[in-house]
């Protein structure tokens, strides 16, 4: 479904400030696998995501998705199959427009322009009927501004919206790291529930150790621009949140800098 072969990126070549940020990444997923990300400060976490979904062009390698090599598409093109939810509650939505037009925009992606405005019924019905599945009441508020919705409800109703068109693949940049604790364990729920109704391919980057071992079903720790680590199925499933940190000494040989990690 999706495959990474020797991806590299280093930002500033030639200068001091020189960073090798991915060195060689290979990795593969299954169609409907749900991949979490953990690794230190500065380990490349976000650069992979950002080099999948076209943000930044990469210096080498290949991406392939659904057997389409998207390596040279650029990101306009890879957000109509990739959906995408980041840390920061306040992107991924416009403030100033309706839950309902919100989502009426990310239906809309893929898809030829038409030149009817507005919303039609059937598409009103239909988004009320994803939102009530979020059970935050959204489905009574889809003509108020998504400015006025909490920063857990707007995490939501983004999720939603990168997905309410199947996407190719998802991708989750640390999406629940600015919420509360009790909220961004109901977005977490929310995303195993969508991720496993559309059978979805995932990636999710997160801080949360803890997390990163209960949601989904393969767990990668990156240091350095590589993947230090790779856990699936049985061998996953043993693993605890003290035993990973071992790991990551044992295989980094460096001591877990990422004081958010730690903290969990
Ligand atoms: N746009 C950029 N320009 C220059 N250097 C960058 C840029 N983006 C990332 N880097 C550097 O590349 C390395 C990898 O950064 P990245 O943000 O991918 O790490 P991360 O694993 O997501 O870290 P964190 O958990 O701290 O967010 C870091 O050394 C970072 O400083």
């Amino acid at each position: 479904m999706l495959i990474i072969e020797n991806l590299s990126k280093t930002f500033n070549p030639g200068s001091i400030n020189e960073k090798l940020a991915l060195d060689n990444i290979t990795l593969s997923l299954q169609p409907g696998e749900f991949l979490s990300i953990i690794g230190g400060n500065g380990a490349g976490k976000s650069t992979l995501l950002n080099c999948i979904s076209g943000v930044y062009p990469m210096d080498q390698g290949r991406i392939i998705l659904d057997s389409m090599d998207i390596s040279y598409h650029p990101e306009y093109q890879r957000s109509c199959y990739i959906g995408r939810v980041f840390q920061d509650p306040m992107l991924g939505t416009a403030f100033d427009m309706t839950i309902e037009e919100n989502l009426a925009i990310a239906y809309a992606r893929g898809k030829p322009r038409g030149l009817k405005p507005g919303i039609r019924k059937s598409e009103a019905k239909l988004f009320r009927e994803h939102l009530a599945r979020l059970e935050l009441g959204l489905e009574d508020r889809m003509k108020q501004k998504v400015g006025l919705l909490s920063g857990g409800q707007r995490q939501a109703l983004t999720l939603l919206m990168a997905t309410i068109v199947k996407p190719k693949l998802l991708l989750l940049d640390e999406h629940t790291a600015a919420l509360d604790p009790a909220i961004a364990q109901r977005v977490l729920q929310l995303t195993r529930e969508i991720v496993s109704r559309y059978h979805l391919t995932t990636i999710m980057v997160t801080h949360n150790m803890k997390a990163a071992l209960e949601y989904g079903n393969r767990t990668i720790m990156m240091h350095e621009g590589r993947i230090i680590l790779d856990l699936q199925e049985a061998e996953r499933e043993e693993i605890t949140v003290e035993k990973l940190v071992q790991l990551f000494g044992l295989k980094s040989g460096a001591e877990l800098d990422n004081d958010r990690l730690l903290l969990i």
